[in-house]
């Protein structure tokens, strides 16, 4: 399946001389999402992995899936005000503005290979962020799952020492 067909260009979105990826032909395709979702989880299948966190949102809508098809727990990774208990926090840029994360104190046990996965890895500033606080809460980072990696970007670069794998590349 060519899943680079569920994915739309939009130009100057958020901002002027951004072209944004929009995934929601894919997630308005079950046969393609579920294609995605299982040929991500499929990738990791057989390596040591337990648990799956994501940033919201669009993270969310790939690792939910992944973690039901893996059996493993699920870890939000949420935006400042969020989450209701004690968090760890983490900023970070983005190719368009900058922004936070957080998780739970007790979400990540010590020293859990944690899987973190999101829809599109860019400049890496979200996934870089996510390592950190997987790491700042006692975790270790298992990889890094994306569908769709802008490799112009150079994301992966930023990403340096933590294992990527993308299911698109343009
Ligand atoms: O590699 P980066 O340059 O960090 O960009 C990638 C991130 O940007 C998008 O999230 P966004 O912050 O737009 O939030 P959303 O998921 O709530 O739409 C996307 O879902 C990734 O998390
Ligand atoms: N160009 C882009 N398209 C979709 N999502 C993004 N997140 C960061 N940059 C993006």
């Amino acid at each position: 399946m060519d899943l680079r067909s569920y994915i739309r260009d939009v130009p100057d979105f958020p901002k002027p001389g951004i072209l944004f990826k929009d995934i929601t032909p894919l997630l308005a395709d079950p046969s393609a999402y579920a294609y995605a979702v299982a040929k991500l989880a499929a990738h990791y299948a057989t390596r040591p992995v337990d648990a799956i966190a994501a940033a919201e949102a669009r993270g969310f809508l790939f690792a939910a899936p992944m973690a039901l098809e893996l059996r493993k727990p699920l870890i939000p990774l949420r935006k400042p005000g969020k989450l209701p208990f004690q968090t760890h926090s983490y900023k970070y840029d983005l190719e368009y503005g900058s922004a936070e994360l957080q998780v739970h104190i007790d979400a990540i046990a010590p020293h859990a290979q944690v899987l973190l996965v999101d829809d599109v890895l860019a400049t890496g500033g979200t996934m870089a962020a996510a390592c950190k606080l997987v790491e700042q809460a006692g975790g270790k980072v298992a990889g890094c799952a994306f569908l769709l990696e802008l490799t112009h970007l150079q994301g992966r670069e930023r990403l340096a020492g933590y294992d990527c794998f993308s299911l698109i590349q343009c």
